[in-house]
């Protein structure tokens, strides 16, 4: 029986956007069947390979960084074909050795650099367009470039706040923006993969950070948000969230004095090394594997959070 039921505005809003390009529950890489006949037939070890299997090519931002490198690494390990790098000219400069050492390493896949501040959407979407000549399809984002700034939030001048908002979110929005509309266009569907941090979730101590901190819980709710809106497009969005790992990011701005703490107040008594975060990159970037995981975050910390148990402050003020 027909209903007279006016349509609702989320109806009217699904009408609007995009709607010939959202894929039916066959072709939505995220609903469609699990398993073919074929993959029924492999071995048990063929399997577990292919459940963290990587596939396809990724655009990957702030790659020259710590993180974004060791991130590469394990994608390449894990099958991807093609990684573009988008980062500034500055990490380039220091990281050339180790772009190098990927590329020979893994010299069936094609590993290309390109110089894009996330900042400039105009240059992310050149960017873009670049690479999707170069490798006809992306099928996986992951924004890693992103700054850091430890001022006192009464002293912070306008740029400084501005800085971090507009490196953290909104080149991280620019890029998956830029990336989705080409991943809705090729209707295969994909995976973007955010970096908040758990300055996100909690306040860090004892260095001053408000606009990192707000950033990063702005990233978590990109996250959310996107994923919300994409998965009928078989886009996953998801985020991991690192602790303290011992990087370049975490030795300037006075953050030197910090560290020592910081291992302290871990119950595990050390920061993380970046490779303990491949982990979680994999898994949420992985076709099987992530399949059922989107608009989430994943901790990775060695439980760093518990200073918010721990600080004396808080504990005695009440605030958290
Ligand atoms: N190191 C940590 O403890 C930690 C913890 C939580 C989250 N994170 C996050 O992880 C990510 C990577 O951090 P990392 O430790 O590898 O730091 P890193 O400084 O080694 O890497 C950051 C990279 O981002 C690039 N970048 C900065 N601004 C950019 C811009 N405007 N356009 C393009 N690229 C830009 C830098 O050039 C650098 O290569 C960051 O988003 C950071 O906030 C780091
Ligand atoms: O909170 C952990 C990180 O996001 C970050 O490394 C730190 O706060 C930067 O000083």
């Amino acid at each position: 029986m027909a209903s007279d039921k006016k349509p609702s505005g989320r109806d009217e809003l699904s009408k609007r956007i995009l709607p010939q390009m959202k894929l039916s529950h066959a072709d939505n890489p995220l609903t469609a069947p699990l398993q073919s006949p074929e993959e029924a037939k492999i071995s048990a070890s063929e399997r577990a390979v292919r459940r963290f299997a990587v596939e396809g090519n990724a655009v990957v931002t702030g790659g020259a960084g710590a993180i974004g490198l060791s991130a590469i690494r394990a994608l390449l390990e894990h099958g991807a074909s093609g990684i573009a790098i988008f980062d500034v000219s500055a990490s380039y400069a220091t990281s050339l050795t180790s772009i190098d050492e990927l590329k020979k390493d893994f010299s069936q896949a094609k590993v290309l650099t390109y110089e894009v501040d996330v900042r400039d959407e105009g240059k992310v979407n050149e960017a873009v367009e670049l690479v999707k000549t170069e490798f006809n399809s992306i099928d996986m984002l992951l924004c890693f470039a992103g700054v850091v700034g430890c001022t006192h939030a009464i002293e912070m001048e306008a740029s400084d706040w501005r800085r971090v908002l507009d490196v953290n979110v909104t080149g991280s929005w620019f890029c998956a923006q830029a990336i989705a509309k080409q991943m809705i266009a090729q209707q295969t569907g994909g995976s973007i993969l955010f970096t908040a941090s758990i300055s996100g979730h909690h306040v860090n101590f004892p260095q001053p950070q408000v606009a990192y901190n707000t950033s990063k819980a702005a990233v978590l709710q990109l996250t959310r948000s996107l994923a919300a809106e994409w998965s009928s497009y078989g886009i996953r969005v998801n985020s991991i969230s690192p602790g303290y790992m011992d990087t370049i990011l975490n030795e300037g701005d006075g953050l030197a004095a910090a560290r020592a703490i910081w291992a302290d107040r871990n119950p595990l008594g050390r920061m993380g090394d970046v490779e303990e975060l491949s982990g979680a990159i994999i898994l949420l970037s992985s076709k099987r594997a992530g399949r059922y995981m989107t608009g989430i975050d994943i901790i990775v910390d060695g439980v760093s959070r518990i200073d918010d148990l721990l600080c004396p402050k808080r504990l005695f003020t009440g605030v958290h």
